[in-house]
């Protein structure tokens, strides 16, 4: 082990949550170091959001396109899977992060190749690729940014029979005729929507009821709707028991509570996230390995003042964008406690909704699931809000009575949900579902964070012909 090299802050994993940390710190005037095993960009850039998104971008057109009038015979054809792949092998940089480390450089952070583990209080040691050793201590905080990856069960069979994860639905290269995904959420939903459009014959099977169990209940409802609708099979309220697969390139059989087996060429296992800290050298400051974080507010792992955790691995919220904003916080808190600042002092605001407290990931926390149709959602639930004792009303509308939806696609199915808390007068959630939602998503995200009250919403006037009148219907229907 050399000496030392010391920073004001060390970073562990250069995901888009370490990576949006390293930019504040750098903003903030610190030195800061970055530590990275595999590739600068994290899992978003290479096996989850990017190559996902460009993988369904050309499903999601080539879906809203059917529906126009004058373009759908243009469109009726298979997507050319090559071409596809192509497009999302240019997004990936071909899983190389040439252009994030120029990006590192211009900002003046360093980067330090390799496997880190904390070795005590403020100091990391980093395994680098030739099996060499560094040791990076911290001055002020050490930020761990390590993520997570796919947990697949510890089913019967499962592991000879090589199951896809995440990463080679987002990174495969060839078409599989037969495709199952075992899982109901986000990642099943989108890579369904996927690879059912590009041409392989998809079966999802679910353990409950639904698809898309975290949001209001009709969004998995309609997405599997649109999925049957595509050819995919969805069936709901089945238990997988086992899991079979002879030789190495056969076909793999799943096989379901009561013994019924389910036939097909790849499997993949959408079945949930893990932590990355089961070797990261937790125990060296008193914490167990293998677990998720327990973070404060300002993103300050419990217990540690010199410790923060932003991103999957502190378990708030698993979404890039709330990673990154998780990052911008702790950067900021990280400064203003550098500079002298305490809790409850000067400069550091913890406060709901203050510079430092990341408040947005339990009171405005928003999503948009990639599916045709599009499932997007801030906030709480209508259920969420009932269960944290809210005394609230949802009003919902059907979204394809707004003229903007009818002229956007023919025969538009999409529906929407506000749910507004009754004593504040303030929306606490909002779900719009259909074909371009996503971009519906932002205005609430900012009603909901702004808590902007309902009668002055009333005064928002949406353009005209435009999806967003949505919002003067979902006033009607509450103002009744
Ligand atoms: C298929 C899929 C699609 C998704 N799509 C979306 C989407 O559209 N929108 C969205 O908001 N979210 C999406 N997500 C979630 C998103 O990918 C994650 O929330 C996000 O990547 C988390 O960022 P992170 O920086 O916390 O961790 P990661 O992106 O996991 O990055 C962590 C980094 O730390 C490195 N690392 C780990 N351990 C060490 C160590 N000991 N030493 C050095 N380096 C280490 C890793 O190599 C990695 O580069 C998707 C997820 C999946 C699986
Ligand atoms: N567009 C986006 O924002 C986007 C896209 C993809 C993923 N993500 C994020 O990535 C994270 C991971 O997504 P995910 O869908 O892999 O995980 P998840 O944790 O959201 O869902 C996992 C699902 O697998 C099911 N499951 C677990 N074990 C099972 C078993 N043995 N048999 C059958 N079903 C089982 C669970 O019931 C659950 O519904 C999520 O937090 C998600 O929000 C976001």
């Amino acid at each position: 082990m050399t000496e030392a090299v010391e920073y004001d802050v060390v970073v562990l994993g250069a995901g888009p949550a370490g990576e949006n940390i390293v930019d504040r710190t750098r903003a903030a005037g610190l030195s800061t170091a970055v530590v990275e095993s595999e590739l600068v960009g994290g899992e978003c850039s290479y096996w989850a959001c990017i190559p996902s998104k460009a993988l369904l971008r050309p499903a999601l057109a080539r879906a809203d396109a059917r529906r126009v009038p004058g373009l759908a015979e243009a469109v009726a054809g298979p997507l050319d899977a090559e071409a596809v792949f192509a497009h999302r092998d240019y997004w990936t940089g071909h899983w190389k992060d040439d252009g994030q480390l120029d990006w590192l450089e211009s900002i003046g952070a360093h980067l330090h190749r390799g496997h880190g583990r904390l070795h005590g209080v403020r100091t990391v040691a980093v395994t680098g690729p030739e099996g060499e050793h560094e040791l990076l201590t911290a001055r002020h905080a050490v930020v761990i940014a390590t993520g997570s990856r796919a947990v697949i069960p510890d089913l019967p069979g499962i592991h000879g029979a090589r199951p896809w994860t995440s990463r080679e639905a987002t990174s495969a290269r060839h078409v599989p005729p037969r495709l199952l995904i075992v899982g109901g959420s986000v990642v099943a939903a989108e890579m369904a929507t996927a690879w059912q459009a590009l041409g392989s014959q998809v079966t999802v099977l679910v353990r409950g009821p639904r698809l898309l169990p975290r949001m209001e209940p009709f969004a998995g409802e309609l997405v599997a709707e649109a999925l049957r609708e595509a050819g995919a099979v969805v069936r709901t309220e089945v238990t997988v028991e086992a899991v079979v697969r002879d030789g190495s390139t056969g076909p793999v059989t799943v096989v379901l509570e009561g013994g019924e087996p389910v036939e097909g060429d790849e499997l993949l296992m959408a079945t949930g996230r893990s932590p990355r800290t089961e070797d990261i050298g937790l125990d060296t400051v008193g914490l167990t390995p293998g677990g998720w974080l327990d973070v404060d507010d300002s993103l300050r792992v419990v217990g540690h003042d010199w410790l923060y955790a932003v991103g999957d691995v502190n378990h708030r919220a698993l979404l890039t964008h709330q990673g990154k904003y998780q990052a911008r916080i702790a950067g900021a808190a990280v400064a203003a406690r550098a500079a002298g600042g305490s809790a409850g002092a000067g400069g550091v605001d913890t406060g709901r909704w203050g510079a430092h407290a990341a408040t947005a990931d339990t009171a405005a926390l928003p999503q948009v699931v990639f599916t045709d149709p599009e499932a997007t959602a801030v906030g709480l639930t209508l259920a969420q809000a009932e269960r944290a004792g809210l005394r609230v009303r949802a009003v919902d509308h059907d979204l394809g009575k707004v003229s903007g939806a009818g002229l956007y696609a023919d025969g538009y199915r999409g529906r929407a949900r506000m749910v507004v808390d009754e004593d504040r007068q303030v929306l606490v959630g909002a779900t719009f579902v259909g074909p371009g939602a996503a971009e519906l998503l932002h205005a609430a995200t900012v009603a909901v964070a702004g808590e902007v009250p309902v009668p002055r919403l009333w005064h928002a006037v949406p353009a005209f012909p435009t999806m967003s009148e949505i919002w003067l219907r979902l006033l009607e229907t509450y103002r009744g």
